[in-house]
Protein backbone atom coordinates (compact mmCIF):
# COMPACT_ATOMS: atom_id res chain seq x y z
CA UNK A 1 0.00 0.00 0.00
CA UNK A 2 1.27 3.43 -1.04
CA UNK A 3 2.00 5.56 2.05
CA UNK A 4 2.60 9.15 2.11
CA UNK A 5 5.83 9.97 3.28
CA UNK A 6 7.31 13.50 3.95
CA UNK A 7 11.34 13.95 4.31
CA UNK A 8 12.87 17.02 5.78
CA UNK A 9 16.14 17.61 4.95
CA UNK A 10 17.20 17.45 1.67
CA UNK A 11 21.05 16.89 2.69
CA UNK A 12 23.00 13.50 1.96
CA UNK A 13 20.96 11.41 4.35
CA UNK A 14 17.02 13.04 3.75
CA UNK A 15 17.83 12.36 -0.40
CA UNK A 16 19.01 8.79 0.06
CA UNK A 17 16.09 8.28 3.07
CA UNK A 18 13.50 9.89 0.41
CA UNK A 19 15.52 7.73 -2.26
CA UNK A 20 15.14 4.33 -0.60
CA UNK A 21 11.35 5.09 0.25
CA UNK A 22 10.41 6.23 -3.05
CA UNK A 23 12.22 2.87 -4.13
CA UNK A 24 10.10 0.92 -1.96
CA UNK A 25 7.03 2.17 -4.40
CA UNK A 26 5.63 5.15 -1.57
CA UNK A 27 4.98 8.69 -2.42
CA UNK A 28 7.69 11.18 -1.25
CA UNK A 29 7.75 14.47 -0.88
CA UNK A 30 10.99 15.99 0.54
CA UNK A 31 11.64 19.32 1.60
CA UNK A 32 14.65 21.78 2.35
CA UNK A 33 15.00 25.43 2.77
CA UNK A 34 15.72 25.43 -0.94
CA UNK A 35 12.60 24.11 -1.66
CA UNK A 36 9.94 26.43 -3.66
CA UNK A 37 7.13 24.44 -1.66
CA UNK A 38 6.19 25.33 2.50
CA UNK A 39 6.79 23.02 4.54
CA UNK A 40 3.17 23.03 5.30
CA UNK A 41 2.38 22.48 1.73
CA UNK A 42 4.84 19.37 1.89
CA UNK A 43 3.39 17.90 5.35
CA UNK A 44 -0.45 18.00 4.09
CA UNK A 45 -1.77 14.71 4.25
CA UNK A 46 1.72 12.85 5.09
CA UNK A 47 1.14 9.78 6.91
CA UNK A 48 4.72 9.50 8.29
CA UNK A 49 7.29 12.86 8.90
CA UNK A 50 10.93 11.92 8.42
CA UNK A 51 13.07 14.30 9.90
CA UNK A 52 16.76 13.81 8.46
CA UNK A 53 17.95 17.41 9.24
CA UNK A 54 21.59 18.00 11.15
CA UNK A 55 21.68 18.89 15.10
CA UNK A 56 21.24 22.44 14.28
CA UNK A 57 18.33 22.24 12.23
CA UNK A 58 15.96 19.97 14.44
CA UNK A 59 14.70 22.80 16.86
CA UNK A 60 13.71 25.68 14.23
CA UNK A 61 12.49 22.91 12.12
CA UNK A 62 10.37 21.27 15.42
CA UNK A 63 8.80 25.40 15.91
CA UNK A 64 8.28 24.93 12.10
CA UNK A 65 6.09 21.88 12.76
CA UNK A 66 4.76 22.84 16.03
CA UNK A 67 2.16 25.33 14.69
CA UNK A 68 0.89 23.29 11.76
CA UNK A 69 -2.00 20.55 12.46
CA UNK A 70 -0.58 17.23 12.00
CA UNK A 71 -2.84 14.53 13.58
CA UNK A 72 -1.79 11.50 14.18
CA UNK A 73 1.30 11.03 12.05
CA UNK A 74 4.40 9.19 12.84
CA UNK A 75 7.49 10.84 13.07
CA UNK A 76 10.94 9.36 12.30
CA UNK A 77 14.09 11.25 13.26
CA UNK A 78 17.44 10.21 11.60
CA UNK A 79 19.80 12.82 13.27
CA UNK A 80 22.31 12.00 15.47
CA UNK A 81 23.50 14.66 17.72
CA UNK A 82 22.77 15.93 21.01
CA UNK A 83 21.12 19.79 21.56
CA UNK A 84 23.90 22.20 22.82
CA UNK A 85 21.15 24.06 24.43
CA UNK A 86 19.38 21.54 26.34
CA UNK A 87 21.69 18.43 25.79
CA UNK A 88 18.58 16.37 24.62
CA UNK A 89 18.96 14.00 21.40
CA UNK A 90 16.90 14.49 18.70
CA UNK A 91 13.86 12.31 19.60
CA UNK A 92 13.79 13.66 23.10
CA UNK A 93 12.86 16.89 21.24
CA UNK A 94 10.53 15.64 19.04
CA UNK A 95 8.63 13.62 21.27
CA UNK A 96 8.16 16.67 23.98
CA UNK A 97 7.09 19.09 21.05
CA UNK A 98 4.47 16.60 20.24
CA UNK A 99 3.64 14.11 23.20
CA UNK A 100 0.61 12.48 21.58
CA UNK A 101 2.49 11.00 18.29
CA UNK A 102 4.56 8.06 18.55
CA UNK A 103 8.30 9.08 18.07
CA UNK A 104 10.90 6.40 16.09
CA UNK A 105 14.29 6.65 15.67
CA UNK A 106 16.27 5.29 12.54
CA UNK A 107 19.86 4.52 13.04
CA UNK A 108 22.81 2.44 12.20
CA UNK A 109 25.88 1.97 9.78
CA UNK A 110 24.32 3.92 6.94
CA UNK A 111 27.37 5.69 4.71
CA UNK A 112 24.89 7.37 2.18
CA UNK A 113 26.99 7.27 -0.53
CA UNK A 114 27.35 3.57 -0.27
CA UNK A 115 23.86 3.17 -0.25
CA UNK A 116 23.09 5.47 -2.72
CA UNK A 117 25.71 3.77 -5.29
CA UNK A 118 23.18 0.71 -4.51
CA UNK A 119 25.38 -1.82 -2.02
CA UNK A 120 23.62 -3.45 0.85
CA UNK A 121 22.73 -2.27 4.63
CA UNK A 122 21.41 -2.27 7.32
CA UNK A 123 19.46 -0.04 10.09
CA UNK A 124 17.47 -0.06 12.78
CA UNK A 125 14.38 1.65 14.01
CA UNK A 126 13.70 1.96 17.83
CA UNK A 127 10.57 3.35 19.56
CA UNK A 128 8.65 3.37 22.19
CA UNK A 129 5.65 2.27 20.45
CA UNK A 130 6.17 -1.18 18.72
CA UNK A 131 3.27 -0.94 15.91
CA UNK A 132 4.77 2.58 15.17
CA UNK A 133 8.43 0.43 14.77
CA UNK A 134 7.21 -2.02 12.21
CA UNK A 135 5.16 -0.11 10.24
CA UNK A 136 8.59 2.29 9.39
CA UNK A 137 10.21 -1.14 9.28
CA UNK A 138 8.20 -1.84 6.16
CA UNK A 139 8.56 1.18 4.77
CA UNK A 140 11.68 1.31 4.39
CA UNK A 141 13.07 -2.63 4.16
CA UNK A 142 14.08 -4.06 0.82
CA UNK A 143 16.55 -6.19 -0.54
CA UNK A 144 19.32 -3.52 -0.65
CA UNK A 145 18.28 -1.91 2.95
CA UNK A 146 17.35 -4.66 5.75
CA UNK A 147 15.38 -2.83 9.00
CA UNK A 148 15.34 -3.94 11.84
CA UNK A 149 13.18 -3.31 15.24
CA UNK A 150 14.21 -2.60 18.83
CA UNK A 151 12.12 -1.45 21.73
CA UNK A 152 15.18 0.61 23.11
CA UNK A 153 14.79 4.09 20.91
CA UNK A 154 17.63 5.72 23.55
CA UNK A 155 20.06 3.04 22.88
CA UNK A 156 19.65 3.12 18.99
CA UNK A 157 19.92 6.96 19.10
CA UNK A 158 22.70 7.52 21.36
CA UNK A 159 24.82 4.41 19.89
CA UNK A 160 24.49 6.30 16.41
CA UNK A 161 25.37 9.88 18.09
CA UNK A 162 27.88 9.02 20.36
CA UNK A 163 30.00 6.60 17.71
CA UNK A 164 30.58 10.09 15.89
CA UNK A 165 32.87 11.41 18.95
CA UNK A 166 34.77 7.84 18.69
CA UNK A 167 35.02 8.09 14.57
CA UNK A 168 37.12 11.55 14.73
CA UNK A 169 39.26 9.46 17.27
CA UNK A 170 39.63 6.87 14.90
CA UNK A 171 40.56 9.23 11.67
CA UNK A 172 43.50 10.48 13.90
CA UNK A 173 44.63 7.38 15.01
CA UNK A 174 45.08 6.27 11.50
CA UNK A 175 45.96 10.00 10.73
CA UNK A 176 49.04 9.34 12.81
CA UNK A 177 49.34 5.59 11.40
CA UNK A 178 49.48 3.92 14.99
CA UNK A 179 48.12 0.38 13.35
CA UNK A 180 45.69 -2.47 13.47
CA UNK A 181 46.46 -3.31 17.29
CA UNK A 182 45.79 0.48 18.26
CA UNK A 183 42.76 1.13 16.26
CA UNK A 184 41.12 -2.11 17.62
CA UNK A 185 41.94 -1.10 21.15
CA UNK A 186 40.61 2.52 20.43
CA UNK A 187 37.29 0.75 18.68
CA UNK A 188 36.60 -1.94 21.80
CA UNK A 189 37.51 0.39 24.68
CA UNK A 190 35.28 3.52 22.89
CA UNK A 191 32.75 0.89 22.73
CA UNK A 192 32.72 0.45 26.32
CA UNK A 193 32.80 4.05 26.84
CA UNK A 194 29.80 4.56 24.50
CA UNK A 195 27.87 1.54 27.02
CA UNK A 196 28.88 3.74 29.61
CA UNK A 197 27.40 6.56 29.01
CA UNK A 198 24.59 5.05 27.36
CA UNK A 199 23.68 2.68 30.85
CA UNK A 200 23.98 6.00 32.86
CA UNK A 201 21.50 7.56 30.48
CA UNK A 202 18.84 4.97 30.86
CA UNK A 203 19.77 2.84 27.62
CA UNK A 204 20.34 -0.99 27.58
CA UNK A 205 23.80 -2.60 26.96
CA UNK A 206 22.34 -5.18 24.43
CA UNK A 207 21.48 -2.29 22.42
CA UNK A 208 25.27 -1.21 21.68
CA UNK A 209 26.08 -4.41 20.99
CA UNK A 210 23.72 -4.24 17.86
CA UNK A 211 24.06 -2.35 14.16
CA UNK A 212 23.52 1.34 15.74
CA UNK A 213 26.22 0.94 18.48
CA UNK A 214 28.69 -1.86 17.48
CA UNK A 215 27.90 -1.35 13.80
CA UNK A 216 27.90 2.20 13.34
CA UNK A 217 30.53 2.45 15.50
CA UNK A 218 32.66 -0.10 12.71
CA UNK A 219 31.56 1.85 9.34
CA UNK A 220 32.32 4.89 10.78
CA UNK A 221 35.67 4.36 12.34
CA UNK A 222 36.90 2.43 9.25
CA UNK A 223 35.63 4.32 6.81
CA UNK A 224 37.22 7.38 4.71
CA UNK A 225 33.41 8.35 3.77
CA UNK A 226 32.91 9.55 7.01
CA UNK A 227 32.96 13.03 7.81
CA UNK A 228 33.69 12.45 11.45
CA UNK A 229 36.45 10.47 10.54
CA UNK A 230 37.97 13.00 7.98
CA UNK A 231 37.95 15.36 10.90
CA UNK A 232 40.40 13.62 13.13
CA UNK A 233 42.20 12.94 10.33
CA UNK A 234 43.13 15.85 9.09
CA UNK A 235 43.64 16.82 12.48
CA UNK A 236 45.93 14.23 12.76
CA UNK A 237 47.58 15.66 9.56
CA UNK A 238 48.28 19.15 10.76
CA UNK A 239 45.34 20.76 9.34
CA UNK A 240 42.81 23.38 11.42
CA UNK A 241 39.55 22.48 12.76
CA UNK A 242 37.78 25.55 10.71
CA UNK A 243 40.23 24.44 7.42
CA UNK A 244 38.88 20.31 7.58
CA UNK A 245 35.14 21.73 8.43
CA UNK A 246 35.29 24.60 5.31
CA UNK A 247 36.45 21.69 2.94
CA UNK A 248 33.67 18.83 4.64
CA UNK A 249 31.02 17.67 2.38
CA UNK A 250 28.14 17.87 5.10
CA UNK A 251 27.89 17.70 8.74
CA UNK A 252 30.94 16.27 11.12
CA UNK A 253 28.18 15.81 14.06
CA UNK A 254 30.84 14.88 16.13
CA UNK A 255 32.35 18.19 16.33
CA UNK A 256 29.22 19.67 18.53
CA UNK A 257 28.31 16.12 20.20
CA UNK A 258 31.95 15.68 22.11
CA UNK A 259 30.96 19.57 23.31
CA UNK A 260 27.29 18.56 24.98
CA UNK A 261 28.57 15.14 26.20
CA UNK A 262 32.02 16.16 27.57
CA UNK A 263 29.83 19.55 29.65
CA UNK A 264 27.15 16.51 30.78
CA UNK A 265 29.39 13.71 31.61
CA UNK A 266 31.65 16.20 33.83
CA UNK A 267 28.28 17.67 35.40
CA UNK A 268 27.07 13.72 35.62
CA UNK A 269 30.64 12.02 37.14
CA UNK A 270 30.62 9.98 34.29
CA UNK A 271 33.95 8.58 33.26
CA UNK A 272 34.93 9.47 29.64
CA UNK A 273 38.85 9.49 28.66
CA UNK A 274 38.65 8.90 24.66
CA UNK A 275 35.62 11.45 24.32
CA UNK A 276 37.49 13.75 26.33
CA UNK A 277 40.49 13.57 24.62
CA UNK A 278 38.93 13.82 21.47
CA UNK A 279 37.05 17.47 22.55
CA UNK A 280 40.32 18.54 24.19
CA UNK A 281 41.95 18.02 20.32
CA UNK A 282 39.04 19.62 18.74
CA UNK A 283 39.87 22.81 21.03
CA UNK A 284 43.75 22.56 20.26
CA UNK A 285 44.28 22.16 23.96
CA UNK A 286 46.08 19.23 23.18
CA UNK A 287 48.38 17.59 19.96
CA UNK A 288 46.59 14.34 18.39
CA UNK A 289 50.19 12.66 20.20
CA UNK A 290 50.05 14.04 23.44
CA UNK A 291 46.10 12.82 23.36
CA UNK A 292 47.11 9.24 22.59
CA UNK A 293 49.84 9.62 25.39
CA UNK A 294 47.44 10.59 27.91
CA UNK A 295 45.08 7.42 27.32
CA UNK A 296 47.81 5.02 27.09
CA UNK A 297 49.67 6.29 30.80
CA UNK A 298 46.20 6.56 32.86
CA UNK A 299 46.18 3.98 35.59
CA UNK A 300 45.79 0.29 34.81
CA UNK A 301 42.47 -1.14 35.51
CA UNK A 302 40.26 -4.33 34.72
CA UNK A 303 38.60 -4.63 31.64
CA UNK A 304 35.46 -3.46 31.82
CA UNK A 305 32.61 -0.76 30.94
CA UNK A 306 32.31 0.41 34.26
CA UNK A 307 34.78 3.04 35.40
N1 LIG B 1 25.17 11.21 5.54
C1 LIG B 1 25.11 10.06 6.18
O1 LIG B 1 25.73 9.09 5.73
C2 LIG B 1 24.28 9.90 7.40
C3 LIG B 1 23.91 10.99 8.18
N2 LIG B 1 23.18 10.81 9.32
C4 LIG B 1 22.79 11.93 10.16
O2 LIG B 1 21.77 12.67 9.49
C5 LIG B 1 21.88 14.07 9.79
C6 LIG B 1 22.01 14.84 8.49
O3 LIG B 1 23.19 14.40 7.88
P1 LIG B 1 23.53 14.74 6.37
O4 LIG B 1 22.31 14.68 5.52
O5 LIG B 1 24.67 13.90 6.00
O6 LIG B 1 24.00 16.25 6.53
P2 LIG B 1 24.07 17.38 5.43
O7 LIG B 1 25.02 18.37 5.96
O8 LIG B 1 24.28 16.78 4.09
O9 LIG B 1 22.59 17.99 5.45
C7 LIG B 1 22.09 18.66 6.59
C8 LIG B 1 20.65 18.96 6.36
O10 LIG B 1 20.15 19.64 7.52
C9 LIG B 1 19.43 20.78 7.08
N3 LIG B 1 19.42 21.87 8.06
C10 LIG B 1 20.46 22.35 8.79
N4 LIG B 1 20.04 23.38 9.54
C11 LIG B 1 18.71 23.55 9.29
C12 LIG B 1 17.72 24.45 9.75
N5 LIG B 1 18.01 25.38 10.67
N6 LIG B 1 16.47 24.32 9.27
C13 LIG B 1 16.18 23.39 8.35
N7 LIG B 1 17.07 22.50 7.87
C14 LIG B 1 18.32 22.59 8.34
C15 LIG B 1 20.16 21.21 5.81
O11 LIG B 1 19.29 22.03 5.09
P3 LIG B 1 19.77 23.00 3.92
O12 LIG B 1 20.07 22.08 2.76
O13 LIG B 1 18.59 23.85 3.72
O14 LIG B 1 21.00 23.71 4.44
C16 LIG B 1 20.41 19.86 5.16
O15 LIG B 1 19.26 19.40 4.50
C17 LIG B 1 23.09 14.21 10.71
O16 LIG B 1 22.65 14.25 12.04
C18 LIG B 1 23.90 12.94 10.44
O17 LIG B 1 24.67 12.55 11.56
C19 LIG B 1 22.76 9.58 9.67
C20 LIG B 1 23.07 8.47 8.92
C21 LIG B 1 23.86 8.55 7.73
O1 LIG C 1 26.38 8.17 10.52
C1 LIG C 1 26.92 7.87 9.49
C2 LIG C 1 26.93 6.51 8.95
O2 LIG C 1 26.10 5.66 9.67
C3 LIG C 1 27.61 8.90 8.70
O3 LIG C 1 28.82 9.18 9.32
P1 LIG C 1 29.46 10.63 9.17
O4 LIG C 1 28.42 11.60 9.65
O5 LIG C 1 30.69 10.57 10.00
O6 LIG C 1 29.74 10.79 7.71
Amino acid sequence: METKIAVIGAGAWGSTLAFLAKANGHQVHLWSRQSSSTLADVLADADIVVSAVSMKGVRPVVEQLRSLSLGKVIFVTATKGLDPSTTCTPSQIWQAAFPANSVVVLAGPNLSKEIQAGLPAATVVGSNDMAAAKLVQTLFNSSRFRVYTNDDPLGVELGGTLKNVMAIAAGACDGLQLGTNAKAALVTRGLAEIIRIGNHWGAKTDTFYGLSGLGDLLATCNSPLSRNYQVGYGLAKGKKLTEILANLEGTAEGVNTSQVLVHLANQQGIYIPISAQVDRLLKEEVTPQAAVDSLMLRDVKPETHLP
